[in-house]
């Protein structure tokens, strides 16, 4: 019987973070093995919605007030489709909780099939699985596992004729998805070399590398998409003749993705010049610094990059002449994360109702972090979207509890503003990017307007990095810039437009969830600067009146305050 309990535990148990597999693997006082437990979720996962079809017509949640909507699932997955049925003593009260109504259960499960218009237990399952397609859309195949393939360690051929030497390479993502899921049970693995980011590939969203060694010794980093776009938007298709000039900054850097995406691209150029690039690579987070350091040691980048733990961007002297050779700076700083996706891919099951009296309980604030607000019954999420990418234990942004806060917003976007405006006052830089996983106009767009009407902007001479100036990969990119944003009809959410021309949208890049791309929501920009901009004499800055500077000091110890929240949770990666 405690298969049934662990089973529940599991899928009841805040998100900690990791893949689900992972978590069942690493969860403690479990009596049932992981592999049971796993195998039974992953088996009712398929057959859900008609289970909990079956038990709302067989009406037995409102008999058997000791099930639960999800055990009864579990229970009655068990009791009509596994041949050892429920796997536990005949005598237990849970199991004779379902067998009691085993003939309206057999019952109903029969009216199923035959509404479904199917002769064969198999026949049902096949339709099914394409009733979970069509009511998935696209969303349900989209999302894949995206892997970058790290050149300090090894290339994207080698990896080709090692790790992925039995996947079958397809020309879209949307071939990443079994044919027939009936076909076999473990479908033949697929991969997709992605057409804008150099060494990316997409595999089945379920694919899991955790123990594999390309993972292990970090040739091969899971990160989505359009986590590469800043660096490579940064870095772009640069060679050994044409080599990235200057040293590096990532101003928040941890868990270290991007950080170790630039040291990749630094190695991919091969420069031969002694005097080579350092990436100073910093968090103000000194416990997430940690996570920075070891994932830079993993990716073998130590040589390149000089994490400085604990190191607030904005408290960096742009002046120290240690920074002298800066001529780049990616800031990713902590926004609202409101483009990430639930990224959780724990089945989330569709359940039979509960009876009225029992109501739903409410979640606990981290479950609600997850980007779709799921309904609940004794604490059971009903119905979301299967599969999104894993989650990885480090958070990074700052989500308070899905609800969007205007007052919020506005704050997050003056920190995001002053971090972006702090980077261009860097003696020799000449490009800069700036990116949120946040689809919300005032944090994106609105940030770029603001920056580009700076003071420091303006007398530097920074603009744009237009699309026809980009790398190739985001050149080709069509997604870009917003002027307007505006809830959904019948939604509340933030609204406004900002005041940049045509080509400035152009230079802007967006990505959406939902789409057929397969990501989550993003937005990032590239700012550069004529070189011949560089070491010039920059008046100071004007003096600031009194409550400028006590507004700023607001704003600063808001930033302890996110750093609190972010600690306290287990958040998302890339
Ligand atoms: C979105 S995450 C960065 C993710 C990272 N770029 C990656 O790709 O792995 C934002 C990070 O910025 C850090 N941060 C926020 N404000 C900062 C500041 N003023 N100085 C340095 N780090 C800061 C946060 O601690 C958080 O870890």
């Amino acid at each position: 019987m405690s298969l049934y309990f662990d089973a529940v535990a599991i899928l009841t148990a805040p998100s900690s973070g990791g893949s689900f597999k992972s978590r069942i693997y690493s969860a403690r006082n479990l009596r049932a093995t992981p592999a049971q437990i796993y195998a039974l979720i992953t088996e009712a996962a398929k057959w859900d919605s008609v289970l909990a079809e079956v038990i709302d017509k067989a009406g037995i949640l409102a008999l058997e007030r000791k099930l639960s909507p999800l055990l009864a699932l579990l229970l009655v997955h068990d009791h009509l489709l596994s041949k050892k049925g429920i796997a536990a003593p005949a005598a237990h009260p849970i199991r004779q909780a379902v067998e009691r109504h085993k003939v309206r259960l057999r019952a109903e499960f029969t009216k199923a099939r035959v509404r479904r218009g199917c002769a064969s237990v198999e026949q049902l399952k096949a339709a099914i699985i394409r009733e979970k397609r069509e009511a998935d859309g696209t969303s349900h195949f989209v999302y894949p596992r995206w892997v970058r393939i790290n050149n300090i360690r090894t290339t994207l051929d080698e990896q080709l004729s090692t790790t992925f030497k039995s996947y079958r390479r397809v020309d879209s993502l949307a071939a990443l998805a079994p044919e027939d899921e009936l076909e076999s049970r473990k479908p033949e693995p697929r991969l997709y070399i992605d057409p804008n980011i150099p060494d990316l590939v997409a595999v089945p969203f379920g694919a899991d590398f955790t123990a594999s060694s390309a993972y292990k010794n970090g040739e091969i980093i899971l990160q989505d998409k359009a986590s590469c776009f800043p660096a490579y938007l940064l870095l772009g298709d640069r060679g050994p003749k044409d080599p990235w000039q200057g040293d590096l900054v990532d101003g928040c850097a941890a868990p270290g993705n991007k950080t170790t995406h630039m040291a990749s691209l630094l190695a991919k150029q091969k420069n031969k010049k002694k005097d080579k690039q350092r990436i100073f690579s910093m968090d103000a987070s000194a416990m997430r610094s940690k996570t920075l350091q070891k994932m830079v040691g993993l990716a073998g980048a130590d040589s390149i990059v000089t994490v400085l733990p604990g190191q607030d961007f904005l408290a960096l002297d742009p002046e120290d002449p240690q920074f002298e050779k800066v001529t780049g700076l990616l800031l990713d700083p902590s926004c609202s994360g409101s483009g990430i996706i639930g990224r959780d891919d724990v089945p989330q099951l569709t359940l039979p109702a509960a009876p009225a009296s029992k109501a739903p309980k409410s979640q606990g604030k981290k479950r609600k972090r997850q980007a779709d607000d799921h309904e609940e019954a004794d604490g059971e999420q009903s119905k979301a979207t299967p599969g999104a990418p894993q989650a990885s234990p480090t958070d990074e942004n700052d989500i308070p509890d899905g609800i969007i806060d205007p007052e919020r917003l506005t704050k997050l976007s003056s920190i995001q503003a002053r971090i972006v405006e702090h980077a261009l006052s860097f003696p020799n830089a000449t490009h800069v990017t700036y990116s949120t996983c946040s689809i919300h106009l005032i944090e994106n767009e609105g940030v770029v307007a603001r920056i580009l009407a700076s003071e420091v902007a303006q007398e530097r001479g920074w603009r744009l990095l237009r699309r026809d100036e980009q790398p190739e990969g985001m050149r080709r990119w069509s997604k870009r810039g917003v002027r307007e944003e505006k809830p959904k009809e019948g939604e509340i959410g933030p609204s406004g437009t900002v005041d940049l021309s045509d080509e400035a949208l152009e230079a802007c890049i967006r990505s959406w969830q939902g789409d057929a791309e397969g990501l989550g929501g993003f937005f990032v920009a590239g700012f550069i600067r004529d070189p011949d901009h560089a070491m010039q004499a920059v008046p100071a800055a004007p003096k600031k009146e009194p409550q400028e500077q006590e507004q700023e000091q607001d704003q600063g110890d808001d930033d302890d305050e996110d750093e609190n929240e972010d600690d306290e949770w287990g958040g998302f990666s890339d």
